[in-house]
C-alpha cells in the first residue's frame, strides 16, 4: 500500500529531540494502537492489558509488546498499560502533538470527499488549502474553504506552513504536482493517483490505491478457490494458470 522512503537516522533539526528509528511495520501499527487507545479512553478505561489492546487493535499481543518496547513502554505487570500515558507517548512519536497543515491538490470527485472528511481534524491534521488547476473549480467553497488555483501554491505554502501534500489529480498530472509541492518545501506527500512518483531524497511518499487492495483480496479469493477446487462467490470462472505457475491438487501456486 505504500511507496515509502524511510528517513533513516533521525536528526535534531529544529530542536526536536532524536526519535528512535522504528521498523516501518511498527510505525504502520502505531496509528492502530492509538485509535484503539482513544476508544478505550472514551469508554472510561484507565489501563489496558497487552492482550486487551492487541485485540482492540487487531494484532497479536507479542507483536504489540515488541512494538511498544521500541517506545520504552513496557506496562506494569498485573496492571497493563496506562491508557492516557500510552496515548501521549504514541502521539509524541508520531509527531501528532502539533496539528499539521495539509494541502489537497485536485478537488474532483475524490478531492471533494477528502475535503469533507471530519476524521482528519480529530486525528491531528488540518486541511489548510484546497487547490485545483481547473478555473471552473477555483473559487468553489467546500466546507467553508475556498478552492485556490494550484499556481498559488507558493503563497499558500508560505501562509500555512504546509507539512503534507495530498495529490488527488489524474495520474497524468501527479508528477508535475509532486514537483510543485517539493519546490515549495513540502517533504511529505500522500499520493492517491495510480502512478509512481519520483521525488528527491528527503521527501517521503505514501501511496493509497484501493484498486491494489482489491487486487490483493482478489488474489486471496483466487487462491482459496484453487485450494478447495470450488469456485467462490462473487467471481466469474477461474482462468487457467499461465505457464510456470502450474499446480497439482494440494499444492500452492504462490507462497504467502
Ligand atoms: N487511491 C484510490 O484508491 C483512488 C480512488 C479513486 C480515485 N483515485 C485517483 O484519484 C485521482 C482523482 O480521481 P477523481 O475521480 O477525483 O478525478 P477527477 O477528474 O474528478 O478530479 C481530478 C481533479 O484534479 C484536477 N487537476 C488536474 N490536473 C491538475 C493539476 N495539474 N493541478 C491541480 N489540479 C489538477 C482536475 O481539475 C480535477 O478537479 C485519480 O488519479 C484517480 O485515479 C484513487
Amino acid at each position: 500500500m505504500s511507496q515509502h522512503r524511510h528517513p533513516g537516522t533521525p536528526g535534531r533539526a529544529g530542536g526536536v529531540p532524536a526519535l528512535p528509528d522504528l521498523p516501518e511495520a511498527t510505525v504502520a501499527r502505531l496509528p492502530e494502537y492509538l485509535r484503539a487507545l482513544h476508544n478505550l479512553a472514551e469508554t472510561g478505561n484507565e489501563t489496558v492489558s497487552s492482550e486487551g489492546l492487541a485485540n482492540a487493535a487487531g494484532v497479536n499481543s507479542a507483536k504489540l509488546r515488541k512494538d511498544l518496547s521500541h517506545l520504552g513502554s513496557y506496562g506494569t505487570r498485573g496492571v497493563g498499560y496506562d491508557v492516557a500515558l500510552l496515548i501521549e507517548q504514541i502521539e509524541y512519536v508520531l509527531g501528532l502533538t502539533q496539528r499539521r497543515a495539509v494541502a489537497l491538490v485536485g478537488v474532483g470527485n475524490l478531492g471533494h470527499a477528502l475535503a469533507g472528511y471530519d476524521g482528519f481534524a480529530s486525528r491531528g491534521f488540518r486541511i489548510a488549502a484546497l487547490l485545483d488547476a481547473d478555473p471552473a473549480r477555483v473559487g468553489e467553497e467546500i466546507h467553508g474553504m475556498v478552492v485556490r488555483h494550484v499556481d498559488e501554491l507558493p503563497q499558500v505554502a508560505a501562509e500555512e506552513s504546509i507539512a503534507i501534500g495530498v495529490i488527488a489529480t489524474p495520474a497524468s498530472a501527479a508528477q508535475r504536482v509532486a514537483d510543485q509541492l517539493v519546490a515549495v518545501g513540502v517533504t511529505s506527500i500522500l499520493n492517491f493517483a495510480p502512478c509512481v512518483l519520483s521525488v528527491p531524497d528527503g521527501v517521503d511518499v505514501r501511496k493509497v490505491d484501493l484498486a491494489i487492495e482489491l487486487q490483493i483480496l482478489s488474489f486471496h479469493e483466487h487462491r482459496k478457490a484453487s485450494l478447495t477446487g470450488l469456485p467462490r462467490t462473487g467471481g466469474s470462472a477461474l482462468t487457467a494458470l499461465p505457464g510456470g505457475l502450474a499446480v497439482t491438487e494440494g499444492q500452492e501456486a504462490i507462497g504467502t
